[in-house]
């Protein structure tokens, strides 16, 4: 990418949109184009195929997707289907019809077999069944990787896919219900120290292990794959590094300063039991995360805090 591309980010307010629009500052890039929902709907085909042709950009990040965690994954079944399909099949498709150079698709560690060997290699995508709570999310996400790749085998599109592992950071979503298990657990736990509550609880059993990356680090690593990597296929971005949920829990407990117990609510699903990325092809790219698990929950506590 040069500096004075026009590059457009979709989702730049989002949590990892927000980051790549920084990093791409940053760099000095200054022609970036960037729209909100409100402003265009990105699940509307009419909307996108005339954003496209009047803006024409020459690099797309496509970080704009109905996101959340285990439970909006479970309940809103039908819009993480439809909104994600909608969305990525306008962009890509757009991005084709007007010459983008390069586009980088961002799927999830979810798209792999729930019962997959550990560490997850790029090969194993479709080698076996879901994880049943986010299988819509996922099936969407596997679409837009085989959309990159027949785009790319058919008309020669550079369009290339990045499967990051579980994020959080700056602009992360705070909501109670819909969140992910990190922002959903530094809101708990702050609001029980602020109301002296005894017990937190923390859904499922506590014992599913996650890895977990730093947003600003996954823009790091979404702008070095942008300038290096040209092929088919997905490349996983994380820390290859995970922890169960209670530990998790414990390191968030500390961070926030909370003193009361824990409680498991084994009501709430478990989800994938592990998932943990291989990241030797990221690392042979040349690519190395900076930012640790507890000085990146302590960024996004401060990050949280100062938005209160
Ligand atoms: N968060 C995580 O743990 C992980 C995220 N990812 C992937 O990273 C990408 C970004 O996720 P994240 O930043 O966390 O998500 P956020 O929910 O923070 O941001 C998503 C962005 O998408 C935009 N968007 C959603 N629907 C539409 C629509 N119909 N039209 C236009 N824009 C829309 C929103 O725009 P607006 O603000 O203007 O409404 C929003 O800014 C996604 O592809 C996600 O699947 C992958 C792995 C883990
Ligand atoms: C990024 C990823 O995000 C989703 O999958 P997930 O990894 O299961 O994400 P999660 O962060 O919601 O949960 C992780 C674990 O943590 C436990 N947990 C405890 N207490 C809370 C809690 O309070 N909130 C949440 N959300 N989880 C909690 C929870 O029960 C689970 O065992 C996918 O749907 C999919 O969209 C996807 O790609």
């Amino acid at each position: 990418m040069e500096k004075g591309a026009k590059v457009y980010i979709a989702g730049h307010r989002g949590m990892v949109g927000s980051a790549i629009l920084r990093k791409l500052q940053g760099e000095g890039f200054d022609n970036i184009v960037t729209r909100t929902s409100a402003e265009l709907d990105l699940r509307n085909q009419q909307q996108v195929a005339d954003f496209f042709a009047a803006e024409k950009p020459d690099y797309v990040f496509l970080a704009a997707a109905k996101v959340g965690g285990i439970v909006a994954n479970n309940t809103y079944r039908a819009e993480f289907l439809y909104d994600n399909l909608q969305i990525q099949n306008n962009i890509i498709h757009n991005s084709y019809l007007n010459g983008v150079k390069k586009l980088m698709f961002l799927g999830s560690s979810c798209i792999y077999p729930k019962m997959a060997p550990q560490p997850l290699k790029e090969e194993y995508l479709l080698t076996g069944l879901l994880e049943p709570t986010n299988e819509p999310y996922a099936i969407a996400k596997i679409a837009g990787i085989k959309m990159c790749d027949a785009y790319r085998a058919q008309y020669g599109c550079n369009y290339i896919s990045v499967m990051p592992t579980n994020l959080y950071g700056y602009n992360d979503n705070y909501h109670p219900q819909n969140s992910h298990v990190l922002p959903a657990l530094i809101r708990r736990f702050h609001e029980a120290k602020d109301s002296a509550a005894p017990s937190v609880t923390i859904w499922g059993t506590g014992s599913p292990m996650r890895e977990f990356l730093f947003a600003d680090d996954l823009a790091e690593a979404c702008y070095y794959l942008m300038q290096n990597y040209n092929e088919e296929g997905l490349v996983n971005i994380g820390t290859g590094e995970d922890i169960t949920i209670k530990d998790l829990a414990l390191l968030i407990k500390r961070i926030v300063g909370y003193e009361g117990e824990l409680l498991f609510d084994a009501t709430k699903p478990d989800g994938t039991p592990r998932k943990l990325m291989d990241v030797s092809k990221l690392h042979s790219q040349g690519w190395h995360h900076k930012i640790e698990l507890e000085e990146g929950i302590a960024l996004a506590y401060q990050d949280f805090l100062s938005k209160l």
